[in-house]
């Protein structure tokens, strides 16, 4: 399968190896230099680049047919937007704030507990992720991903970053030197705490689940997941 890879940063050069270890070619390293795509040579892209150039590039990759695998988060104001226009384009494309199949299992788990604790009123929920330092983004896209995980199963109405209103679901994001990603979510009464923890220890996992899922797509049409991906519930 031919690749090409929109960013060759941290999560770009992982894909890389990972493709190559598979039997894969990267034919093309696009970043925001590049000038001219030969998309006649392109099977899938893959795009981990930077929130402010997410949304161009599925744009671009529709238009000119190429299934596009997203792993760029805080870009999803937009989302709805490429959706309409992978539709438009009878195209194929997956956007996941996380790849890896722990988090994918975590996201599973996460809406399993929330159905549990729906009725639990004594208990609040809050959440942490912890990143690296040159993250652009928070909170992380995973932790809005877990957020919306809980707000579906319980009465909170959104989430916020820091101090939240009740009925909101406060995220503390911390960035500290090399860290891959550790989100958390506590639910914490006056008696007790409850926790579940999700710690990447390298980047491998969200590389690997990219490819997988750029493998999956290649003879599909139209907006999936993950959970599409790996066949879950
Ligand atoms: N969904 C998931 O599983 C995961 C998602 N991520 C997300 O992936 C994204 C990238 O992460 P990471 O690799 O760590 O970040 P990096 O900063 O290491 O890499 C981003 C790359 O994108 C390049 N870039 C900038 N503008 C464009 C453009 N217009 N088109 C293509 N490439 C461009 C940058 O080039 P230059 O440096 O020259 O500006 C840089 O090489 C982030 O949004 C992060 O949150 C990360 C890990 C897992
Ligand atoms: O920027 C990162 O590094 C990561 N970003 C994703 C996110 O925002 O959730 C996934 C992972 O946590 C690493």
């Amino acid at each position: 399968m031919n690749i090409a890879l929109f960013g060759y940063g941290k999560m770009g050069k992982m894909i890389e190896q990972i493709a190559l270890n598979r039997n894969h070619n990267i034919v093309a390293k696009i970043d925001v230099d590049t000038t001219e795509i030969n998309f006649s040579e392109i099977d899938v892209a893959i795009d981990f680049s930077m929130p402010n150039a997410a949304f161009n590039n599925i744009k671009m990759c529709m238009v000119n047919n190429i299934p596009l695998i997203c792993g760029t988060t805080g870009w999803l104001e937009d989302y709805e937007n490429a959706v309409r226009i992978c539709k438009e384009n009878n195209g194929a494309f997956i956007y996941a704030s996380n790849f890896s199949l722990g988090v994918n299992l975590f996201f599973e788990l996460n809406s399993y507990l929330a159905k549990m604790m729906g009725n639990l009123k004594q208990y609040q929920v809050s959440m942490e992720e912890i990143h690296h330092t040159q993250k652009l983004d928070a909170p992380s896209g995973t932790a809005i991903t877990l957020a919306e995980g809980v707000i579906n199963e319980t009465d909170y109405s959104g989430w916020k970053l820091d101090t939240a209103n009740a009925n909101e679901i406060p995220i503390t994001a911390k960035r500290i030197n090399d860290t891959p990603g550790t989100h958390t979510v506590n639910y914490n009464s006056e008696v007790d705490s409850i926790e579940i923890k999700h710690t990447a220890h390298n980047r491998e996992g969200f590389a690997l689940g990219a490819v997988v899922a750029a493998e999956w797509i290649l003879d599909k049409k139209g907006v999936f997941t993950m959970k599409d991906v790996l066949n879950l519930s």
